[in-house]
């Protein structure tokens, strides 16, 4: 008996001034003998006229892509209202990018993709053109949210963080750190662990947010009003959770080995040591959707849109991750 193949993913365009074109091509020449098999949202013929592309095929639906991945970069043709030029954003696309989160978000929640990853946006662009969220996370939170926070989750092989505010500036980061979010990140991202990533029992330390986690109170007194009540509820309900940690040890490696996951308070504390410990190859997860979304841990990379120095590492990376998450969540549905 042949078994169906499975749903290719779905690849939005993100920036067109940015990476995401050459590094969608590239990721085609590395995967196509392999797959996962992905559809790109995006404009057809300036995707054909990338220097130094690849083969391109106009599809109709994901389920042609299946079938042309292995030939040709399947593209679902999505026209720009605007010319893309590298490095030089342009507000007049931004309704093009926005709706293709959008479609790749329907595509997933109809079951035709096996889910979205997602190329970079520009977030001040978008802004610029009126779009209300920090970024993918919070929007993709409103068109396939399940009623409990998006959660952030940055994976590579040695190690995986979580940001538990994220598009914060940091003042308001930590006026709105609270236990109870605390505790329910903590609660999505072990959920996540055990569901997505197959880790039966799952081991989360938790991140000060003062220096020294506070070291007794004289260094600030969210550490122990706020961080260690939520280590504490977490271990009442059976999640082995430890903190709050002094952060700057706890990226060591001896310190990782004793984890599967990093609670960091705020955006940079977490994603500090995983773009420096490997910014080709980490993932973005975003975790607490009815969807699977992955995307790279980069940013649109303006300063070196079109000149063909783009690394697909991360792409590859996300689009292998997304489609061993979507695989994990049919074998446990
Ligand atoms: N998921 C998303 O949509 C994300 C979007 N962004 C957005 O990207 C824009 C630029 O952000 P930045 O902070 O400048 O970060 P960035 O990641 O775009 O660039 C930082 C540095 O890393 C280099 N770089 C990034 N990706 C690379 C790759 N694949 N190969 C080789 N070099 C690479 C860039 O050339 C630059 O020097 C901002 O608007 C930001 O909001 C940033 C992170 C994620
Ligand atoms: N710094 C990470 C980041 O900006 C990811 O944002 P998004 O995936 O929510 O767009």
């Amino acid at each position: 008996m042949t078994l169906p193949a499975p749903a290719p993913l779905a690849l939005t365009m993100g920036e067109p001034a940015g990476i995401g074109a050459e590094i969608a091509a590239a990721a085609w020449r590395l995967l196509r003998a392999t797959g996962p098999a992905f559809v790109l949202l995006d404009d057809a013929a300036r995707i054909a006229a990338l220097p130094g592309g690849c083969p391109v095929e106009r599809v109709a639906t994901p389920e042609d892509a299946a079938r042309a991945f292995p030939q040709a970069l399947p593209v679902l043709h999505r026209p720009l209202p605007a010319p893309a030029v590298p490095g030089r954003p342009d507000p007049a696309n931004a309704p093009a990018v926005i709706a293709a989160i959008a479609e790749a978000v329907a595509l997933a929640q109809a079951g035709r993709v096996a889910g979205l990853v997602t190329n970079p946006i520009q977030k001040a662009t978008l802004y610029a053109a009126g779009f209300a969220h920090p970024g993918h996370t919070e929007y993709l939170a409103e068109l396939a949210g399940t009623g409990r926070p998006p959660v952030m989750l940055l994976a590579c092989p040695s190690l995986r963080v979580v940001p538990v505010t994220i598009h914060l500036p940091l003042r308001r980061a930590i006026e709105t750190l609270t236990t109870g979010a605390i505790v329910e990140t903590a609660r999505i991202t072990a959920e996540a662990l055990r569901r997505d990533f197959g880790i039966a029992r799952p081991r989360l330390a938790l991140a000060g947010l003062n220096p020294h986690a506070g070291e007794d109170g004289t260094m600030g007194t969210e550490d122990a009003a706020i961080v260690a009540p939520a280590v504490a509820a977490l271990r009442a309900e059976g999640i082995e959770a430890r903190g709050p940690l002094p952060a700057d040890t706890m990226f060591t490696p001896r310190a990782r080995a004793g984890y599967d996951a990093a609670l960091g308070m705020y955006h940079d504390q977490a994603l500090i040591p995983i773009k420096t410990l490997d910014m080709d190859g980490g993932v973005n997860v975003t975790l607490g959707l009815s969807v699977v979304r992955t995307s790279p841990d980069h940013g649109t990379a303006l300063d070196i849109a079109g000149t063909g120095r783009a690394d697909p590492g991360s792409l590859v990376a996300a689009l292998r991750l997304a489609a061993e998450i979507a695989a994990n969540r049919a074998r446990a549905a």
